[in-house]
């Protein structure tokens, strides 16, 4: 038989929180033992996300990290990025596993200095959470969990980069507003917002060097990375569509073959044959991946489509915990979409 473990959730009121309670009510081996908030604190969990009245009946607590080190196993760290290093250091311990869903710890320290325009005050090496091309995450117990833009394009690409075809890649991605967080901006206002799809950060989205750190892991020669984010009339999902140039064409059975076999044994990683698109992964941790070669110019057009707080965070870092903590990587996450 195997143990529960005690999960806490550091920035419970926000969607990221919100969401890995609704994954984590369907985890057989974790009880929800703390959500913390500080604007919250004392009231129910269920009054904030009314999705869990009847299922989660805990309420907002706003604890010091010593105390939540002392009553969980694993914690989820929830909050802006900035802000999740003060928080880190203080949960680590040899008996509490920590997996921190902001940008903190993703970057090596000295380019998240510079991307993010701030000073780290607790450097550390941390793998980065991406299960599909960490493996070693399992033997961890720190763990970065990556960027949702990024999840989606490192996903589109990695086959091609791994097998060092790539020559240059350009990201296009589309988000649902849940990617921005709970706080209104005009960006999300509704007027702004609907019926609009709006490009943003052309060329300078922070999340390039995520990408561009992952994809040259795989090939150390290749830096040639473009992104470019807009954001959609949706709640939730990332569709990105990767214009990849690779060295020699390549026929679509070659390019088939290599995402197959990259992608085998990968449970959350869907390869299709047809065009993946948000409304089938929507609620899910999968991340869909299909693709046609451009037979005037050999470019290689490959679509993946995530659930930003899904496969793009609480579903990923519930992924983590699962290998971190000795579980198979998909309990509690073989959920379907919710499609339509
Ligand atoms: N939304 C998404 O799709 C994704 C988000 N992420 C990352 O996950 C993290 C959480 O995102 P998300 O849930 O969207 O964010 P939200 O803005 O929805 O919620 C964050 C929560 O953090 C708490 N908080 C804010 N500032 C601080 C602070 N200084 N100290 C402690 N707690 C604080 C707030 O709770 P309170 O005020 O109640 O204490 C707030 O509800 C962020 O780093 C984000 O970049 C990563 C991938 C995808
Ligand atoms: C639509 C939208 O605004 N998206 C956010 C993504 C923020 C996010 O979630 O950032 P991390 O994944 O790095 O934590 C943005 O572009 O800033």
């Amino acid at each position: 038989m195997t143990d529960m473990i005690n999960a806490g959730i550091v920035g419970a009121s926000g969607y990221t929180g919100g969401e890995l309670m609704r994954l984590l009510l369907n985890h057989p081996y974790v009880n929800i033992e703390t959500a913390t908030s500080r604007r919250l604190s004392g009231e129910a969990v269920s009054d904030t996300h009314k999705h869990l009245r009847g299922l989660v009946d805990i309420e907002f607590e706003d604890l010091s990290p010593e105390d939540i080190r002392g009553r969980c196993d694993v914690v989820f760290v929830a909050v802006p990025h900035g802000t999740a290093m003060n928080i880190v250091p203080e949960l680590i311990d040899d008996n509490t596993k920590v997996i921190d869903l902001s940008a903190d710890y993703r970057l090596k320290t000295s380019v998240f200095e510079q991307v993010y325009n701030m000073e780290h005050v607790d450097p550390r090496d941390a793998v980065f959470g991406l299960v599909e091309l960490h493996p070693e995450v399992k033997d961890e117990s720190f763990v970065a969990n990556p960027g949702c833009y990024p999840t989606g394009a490192i996903l589109s690409a990695a086959p091609l980069t791994a097998a060092k075809l790539l020559k240059m890649a350009i990201f296009d991605s589309k988000s649902g507003i849940t990617g921005a967080g709970i706080n209104p901006t005009m960006v999300s206002h509704y007027p702004n917002m609907a019926e609009n799809v709006q490009a943003y950060k052309l060329t300078t989205h922070r999340h390039r060097e995520e990408i561009l750190q992952e994809l040259n892991r795989l090939d150390n020669a290749f830096t040639d990375v473009n992104f470019t984010p807009h954001v959609v009339p949706s709640i939730r999902g990332i569709l990105t569509t990767a214009h990849l140039f690779t060295k020699e064409k390549m026929s679509l059975e070659d390019v088939r073959g290599l995402y197959h076999e990259f992608y085998k044994n990968k449970p959350f990683v869907r390869v299709v044959d047809d065009i993946p698109s948000l409304s089938a992964v929507k609620g899910s941790n999968f991340c869909d991946i299909g693709f046609e070669v451009d037979a005037n110019t050999g470019r290689v057009v490959v679509v993946s489509a995530i659930d930003n707080l899904v496969k793009g965070a609480s579903g990923q870092a519930i992924q983590n915990m699962n290998l971190m903590c000795g579980f198979d990587e998909t309990t509690g996450l073989r959920i379907a979409a919710t499609s339509p």
